[in-house]
């Protein structure tokens, strides 16, 4: 294109030229018409000489461009201007730059022909999701291990992609990557070359630009792309084989575009504390609902499920999701109604962009529209655009649409007449029971314990003798007599002892949680202090997902040790006060 334009720009110059010295007057201009002719022909040998060095080749065109020359010469005699010299010489100079132009794009042409039957190339845009493949295909590759013009990465965040390295403890591993430029490697016993190369999105400052756009070409010698395309199908393979066992979550970003966040180990079902019947009756009824699209089909029903889970904070709502998706094998969309840059329109393009088989997720969707007149909500979004957004005609089919809330009674009823939400789900507090079940899933049986502790002491604190383990049945591999697990009897004993000095439907999971986590390998010392926890609790407010620090210093030895409560909880405490305050502020401010 470029290359075109600038041949073409001596072409006009040359007709400009040529019809210029034919309008002149012939007294007031002293060329002669051999003159113009001998400028024209060396002007042709020049720039057919000139192009040919550009192309690389070696031989001399001067023989051709005579020829050219007298065409030319020719053509000027046929047209009639062979008597007007000054006419005949502008014509010749107009008819040169155009050859001379027409020459530049039928070789870079020629070559571009050329190149497309003999090497076959595939290329890849940072804005789609086969990007990551490939990146993610590449760092695998041992061609990326021996690179010496590598970069590293901790994540493969490109376009709608994000992948954190493996990690290796709290350190992220990294990603190491061929980096921008030309690379050769093999692949299948063929050669095969890639071009990597950054760019900033036209039109973008460093300011407004974000990440730039990357692309990659793979090219190989020959016409058939069998061998990119067995290279594409196995990038794509190992990379959902990776998510294979993970959720992976997307969330919309400043542009409106979902993009992929994070990915998370699936949360198995199990371990979500919550009323039995409730939970099979939700994970059946999404199963099914994804078997029966023609069913939908037939009696002209959109295909669609709502579900909303309400309760107080730190029921178990948001982690029982993740857990259906995972069970479900299905990724999560996040909506976030507060996001400013998303407006009504943006947000229904969201929701059609969804795939057909997903959760969509709108958390706290109370704290967006409180009452149907809201429309001056805080997010971008008016009641009725998120109304449309869901259900309306370009809604995607297929999707199950989640919606949460901590204030059931604060919605209006449209968004949650049936149609819209064909699922209410309670998640209360912890009754006695949830909290049993709790401790036994925070302690199972064959979990070492008190691998911190002394022989003695942690002996003491859990009497397991040999005997016991084996008239329960199950062999324990006890590392060392300093690691003694506990046994399912035990472990129950605990979790009765535990579960009984929880008051019914005081306390939410996630505080139980809070408080079991400072006792992860001390069970019998959690139950030793969920008294004083509990009478500590119940004096003061607890409201909202407030983490209490209830922790136990992992080096205490002493049987004498001491619930570590009193301090961290006035810490905590005025922690509470502050963010309470805070949220208070920040909610006037908007
Ligand atoms: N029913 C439950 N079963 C298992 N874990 C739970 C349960 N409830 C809460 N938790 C734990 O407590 C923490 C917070 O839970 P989660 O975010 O799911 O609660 P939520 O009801 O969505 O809270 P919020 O309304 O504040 O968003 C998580 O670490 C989760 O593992």
């Amino acid at each position: 294109m470029n290359s075109a334009g600038g041949s073409t720009l001596p072409g006009l110059f040359g007709i400009g030229l040529g019809l210029r010295v034919a309008a002149t007057p012939s007294s007031t201009v002293a060329f002669s018409r051999p003159f113009l002719s001998t400028v024209g022909r060396t002007a042709l040998v020049g720039g057919v000489t000139l192009a040919g060095q550009q192309r690389g080749y070696t031989s001399t065109p001067e023989g051709g461009a005579h020829e050219v020359g007298r065409l030319v010469s020719s053509a000027t005699e046929k047209i009639g201007l062979g008597d007007n010299q000054f006419a005949a010489g502008g014509f010749q100079l107009a008819l040169l730059g155009g050859i001379l132009a027409g020459l530049r794009v039928l070789g870079s042409h020629a070559l571009e022909y050329l190149k497309k039957r003999v090497v076959v190339t595939a290329e890849f845009d940072s804005r789609d999701e086969s990007y990551s493949w490939i990146l993610n295909w590449l760092s695998d590759h041992p061609y990326s291990r021996d690179a010496t013009n590598f970069s590293v990465s901790t994540t493969i965040a490109r376009g709608a992609q994000k992948l954190s390295g493996e990690g290796v403890g709290s350190v992220q591993a990294p990603y190491f990557l061929p980096a921008p430029g030309f690379h050769f490697f093999w692949y299948k016993n063929r050669l095969l070359w890639m071009y990597r190369e950054r760019a900033r999105p036209a039109g973008a400052t460093v300011a407004t630009a974000g990440s730039p756009v990357e692309n990659i070409t793979i090219s190989t010698l020959g016409r058939s792309r069998s061998i990119l395309q067995t290279l594409i199908l196995e990038a794509q393979h190992k990379f959902i084989e990776r998510d294979q066992s993970r959720t992976v979550i997307f969330a919309a970003d400043q542009y409106g575009a979902w993009r992929r966040t994070k990915s998370r180990p699936k949360r198995p079902l199990e371990t979500i504390v919550m009323d039995p019947e409730l939970k099979s009756y939700i994970v059946e009824d999404a199963k099914e609902f994804f078997s029966s699209e023609s069913w939908y089909a037939e009696r002209g029903l959109p295909f669609r499920r709502g579900i909303l889970l309400y309760g107080s904070p730190g029921t178990g709502k948001t982690s029982f999701i993740h857990a259906l998706a995972g069970e479900l094998g299905l990724n999560i969309y996040v909506i976030n109604l507060s996001n400013k840059a998303i407006s009504d329109s943006t947000l229904s393009e969201l929701v059609a962009d969804t795939p057909s088989r997903c959760l969509l997720l709108i958390e706290d969707v109370d704290a967006a529209f409180v009452q149907r007149d809201s429309n001056d909500a805080s997010s971008g979004i008016t009641f009725s655009g998120l109304l449309n957004s869901v259900d309306g005609v370009s809604a995607q089919e297929g999707r199950i649409l989640c919606m949460t809330t901590n204030h059931l009674e604060r919605l209006d009823e449209a968004l949650i007449r049936p149609g819209r939400v064909d699922v209410r789900a309670k998640f209360g507090k912890a009754t006695q029971s949830q909290a049993k079940e709790l401790f036994t899933k925070f302690f199972p049986q064959s979990v070492s314990v008190s691998t911190a502790h002394s022989s003695a002491e942690s002996s003491k604190s859990i009497d397991i003798s040999a005997d016991k383990r084996e008239s329960d049945g199950i062999e324990k591999h006890v590392c060392t007599q300093y690691t003694p697990s506990i046994t399912r009897q035990e472990a129950e004993e605990l979790a009765a002892r535990f579960a009984e000095q929880i008051p019914d439907q005081e306390f939410s999971i996630a505080q139980l949680q809070g408080f079991l986590m400072g006792y992860k390998k001390h069970p019998d010392f959690a139950v030793k202090n969920v008294k004083e926890f509990v009478r500590q609790a119940g004096s003061m407010e607890v409201s909202g997902t407030a983490k209490i620090g209830y922790s136990m210093d992992q080096d205490i030895n002493d049987e004498e040790q001491v619930w570590q409560g009193n301090e961290e909880l006035q810490k905590a405490q005025q922690e509470f006060r502050e963010e309470k305050e805070k949220a208070r502020r920040d909610s006037i401010k908007q």
